[in-house]
């Protein structure tokens, strides 16, 4: 997430989902109903899928080449995975997930002090909002960049719940060392050393969103998040427990919802990875979907390369049988052009991809 520019745009009336719940309506205003299209499958019997593969991080630790083998299956066939003996301490987990809630649950007066600027993605409110004909999504967000220092808006860091920024602190610590690890795994299932990607990342940008998308009168005609991948390398995804399940990939063509593992982080392959890799582990649309009774809550970590670092498919994926998909650009210039278009599946990864037009 580079600092957006602030802009003037008119995003129109953005309704808070939580408020709207309260109104205890059966309805949902027209902004938030979707075409037929875009969400004809959204309550249909969607599989709950428990394919979606799990990787056993202290099993690569003790060496393991089968968990290498299965890694490499995951990114390649799924683009997501999730990881369980991760070496994150639950109480950490646990204890995001109540400050995130006791964040949410404050009212609305004292959450829009740290109000998202329109057209900006750090903060409370909607990101990804730049029209005021734009379809808006069942969901609330708070957001924040958290490394390097530079990308921090202070202003926007709550003194409201009591702790949050040290617990903050301490939960993007420790997920930044899973971040870490990950992609050193990662690294070695791809027949690379494994400190290629840290080298080549410099001072790595990470950033956190909170999404939580309370209940909905009419899950069968909204979004909880558009789809979308995500512009990070790496995506780390961690559901509140006895969420709704509302987390679903497209896989393919279809879409499959991530059946939640207690204790287990969900990981996805960011569109920086595919272009790193020419496309070999490619990023994977997902979205959120709502529910009628329960609530979600979603932490969500993105770990991307320093803005100033230059990507485009690495050497060691290129050659006459997979040539070159991916143009050259600054990691910067990509987070900008990300966090500046609406979400719309993989449409922003066209910035990179060669053959392709985008409009500028
Ligand atoms: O809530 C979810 O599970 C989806 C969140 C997500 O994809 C995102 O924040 O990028
Ligand atoms: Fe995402």
């Amino acid at each position: 997430m580079a600092p957006a520019p602030i802009t003037q745009m008119n995003v129109g009336h953005i309704d808070d989902v939580q408020e709207l719940r309260k109104t205890q309506s059966t309805t949902v205003p027209d902004r938030f109903m979707r075409d037929v299209d875009e969400i004809d499958s959204v309550i249909s019997d969607s599989p709950i899928s428990k394919d979606v593969p799990i990787i056993d991080l202290s099993k690569i630790a003790k060496g393991s080449y089968d968990e290498i083998i299965h890694l490499a299956s995951a990114c390649e066939e799924w683009g997501f995975f999730q990881v369980i003996n991760h070496g994150v301490d639950t109480k950490i987990l646990e204890k995001m997930e109540k400050l995130s809630m006791d964040f949410f649950k404050q009212p609305i007066e004292e959450k829009q002090k740290y109000k998202m600027a329109p057209g900006t993605v750090q903060g409370y409110g909607q990101a990804f909002v730049f029209s005021e004909q734009q379809k808006l999504d069942w969901c609330n967000m708070f957001a924040l960049g958290i490394h390097p220092h530079f990308i921090r808006n202070p202003s926007l860091w709550p003194t409201k719940p009591l702790n949050f920024s040290e617990s903050i602190e301490a939960y993007t610590r420790e997920i930044r060392i899973l971040c870490e690890k990950l992609l050193r795994c990662i690294a070695v299932s791809l027949g690379l050393r494994a400190e290629r990607f840290e080298e080549m990342f410099g001072e790595a940008v990470q950033a956190i969103r909170m999404n939580y998308y309370p209940p909905c009168p009419r899950p069968d005609l909204v979004l909880g998040l558009s789809p979308h991948s995500d512009g990070s390398a790496l995506t780390i995804l961690q559901q509140k427990q006895g969420s709704s399940i509302g987390l679903q990939l497209l896989k393919d063509n279809k879409w499959v919802s991530i059946h939640p593992i207690p204790g287990a982080l969900v990981v996805n392959i960011g569109d920086t990875l595919e272009v790193l890799t020419n496309g070999k582990y490619k990023s994977v649309e997902h979205r959120a979907v709502t529910n009628m009774v329960k609530d979600r809550l979603s932490i969500v970590t993105f770990y991307a390369p320093s803005y100033e670092v230059e990507l485009g498919p690495m050497p060691e994926f290129v050659d006459e049988s997979n040539p070159v998909q991916y143009r050259n650009y600054l990691h910067g210039e990509y987070s900008k052009h990300y966090v500046t278009n609406k979400l719309q599946g993989k449409r922003t990864l066209e910035f990179a991809k060669l053959g392709t037009h985008i409009p500028v």
